[in-house]
């Protein structure tokens, strides 16, 4: 059975009063979402639980549907194990409504801090710094601000006081992610009870800070296999992490995406007008500037004039950027077809009464 220590390391709130639970039934906390179900957690283990119908579907919309972060009551006696309610949420990060119907999408409940990483070198972005704290103000999150590669910039002290006097109340570390001393600001605020996320661009130093956290280096690769409560072995993909600080990271896939949300405009100093250009004189309209005969993108990376990585470093945000819009699209065309359904049930009840 899990202790009140085992619930704390997954960032139950220390001496905060634990819900009535009915013979049988399990307090855990959801880690992941899939398709068809949940990863939960009840501190000691992972395993999987699905949602009844009514629950997920529920009339209240995005909102209420279950997410990463949330704590829940689950029956086990059911394979897999059954959510039987959601308990009250403190916070919610979401990410904003795009088009007309699209509802919003939580990216992660009950969090106590939101570490935002920027690098001092080509990442450092003053206003996209400011977007991603705009996604936290407001919601009691604590928000800090992680200048990451100090070890590499010239000019650390004069960006870090730009960042400084634009956010007065926030804390700015200007740091070497690798530095498990200069990460202390960061694991004080993660103790027991405690739940965090990292935002940031790619490359931003998030998997590097993360794995400075976790104090050893944990591999790219999410998937682990772990064992449930009976002891079987069981793939989860591991979106929250148990800290020695005590506490525990969200490092959902929801979270990663939230690196580009498929409506922002890369910021590539008119890069992009430059391609555009040069792909004008592409022997095929239609070119990928993969393999194509003719192609001006590959001359130019060829004859030098492009250059290598600034084009494949904008490649992969392009690519990134798309995935999110996709995703986003998919996540959209879902919501409507939940709400076309319950339209039709009710239409149904309205004429034949329920039964
Ligand atoms: N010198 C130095 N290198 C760093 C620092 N932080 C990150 N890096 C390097 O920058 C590169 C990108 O860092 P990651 O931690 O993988 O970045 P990320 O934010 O996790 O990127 P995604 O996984 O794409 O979201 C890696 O090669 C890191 O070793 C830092 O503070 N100093
Ligand atoms: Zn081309």
């Amino acid at each position: 059975m899990p202790t009140p220590h085992d619930l704390g390391s997954i960032g139950w709130p220390p001496g905060q009063p634990f819900p009535d639970l009915e013979a049988g039934q399990q307090l855990v906390r959801i880690t992941g979402q899939h398709r068809n179900g949940f990863d939960v957690h009840d501190g000691l283990a992972s395993r999987r639980a699905h949602s009844p119908r009514g629950m997920v579907a529920d009339s209240h919309g995005v909102s209420t549907r279950p997410a990463v972060g949330d704590w829940t009551i689950i029956d086990p006696a059911h394979t897999p194990a059954a959510l039987v309610r959601l308990l009250p949420r403190r916070n919610l990060l979401k990410r904003g409504a795009a088009g007309e119907r699209y509802q919003q999408q939580i990216l992660a409940t009950n969090l106590d801090l939101a570490v935002v990483v920027m690098g001092l070198d080509g990442d450092f972005n003053p206003r996209r710094l400011q977007r991603y704290l705009a996604l936290i103000a407001g919601t009691g999150i604590e928000p800090v601000i992680v200048l990451s590669k100090a070890d590499r910039c010239e000019n650390t002290g004069a960006l870090r006081a730009q960042i400084e006097s634009a956010h007065p109340d926030i804390p700015v570390l200007a740091i070497n992610c690798k530095d498990a001393d200069a990460i202390a600001p960061i694991t004080a605020r993660l103790g027991p009870g405690r739940t965090g996320v990292l935002l940031g661009s790619s490359g931003a130093g998030k998997s590097t800070l993360t794995n400075t956290l976790m104090g050893t280096v944990r591999q790219k690769t999410s998937a682990v296999r772990e064992h449930d409560s009976r002891g079987r072995h069981t793939t989860t993909s591991r979106s929250l992490l148990k800290l020695p600080s005590g506490g525990c990271l969200i490092d959902s896939p929801g979270m990663r995406e939230l690196k580009l949300t498929g409506e922002e405009v890369v910021e590539d100093d008119g890069f992009a007008a430059e391609l555009e250009k040069l792909a004008a004189d592409c022997r095929f309209r239609d070119c990928k500037h993969q393999a194509e005969p003719g192609c001006a993108i590959q001359a130019a990376l060829e004859s030098g004039a492009l250059d290598r990585d600034r084009y494949d470093h904008f490649r992969k945000l392009e690519s990134e950027r798309e995935r999110a819009a996709q995703q986003r699209d998919a996540l959209l065309r879902r919501a409507e077809e939940r709400q076309l359904t319950r339209a039709l049930n009710h239409r149904l009840i309205d004429k034949h009464g329920r039964r």
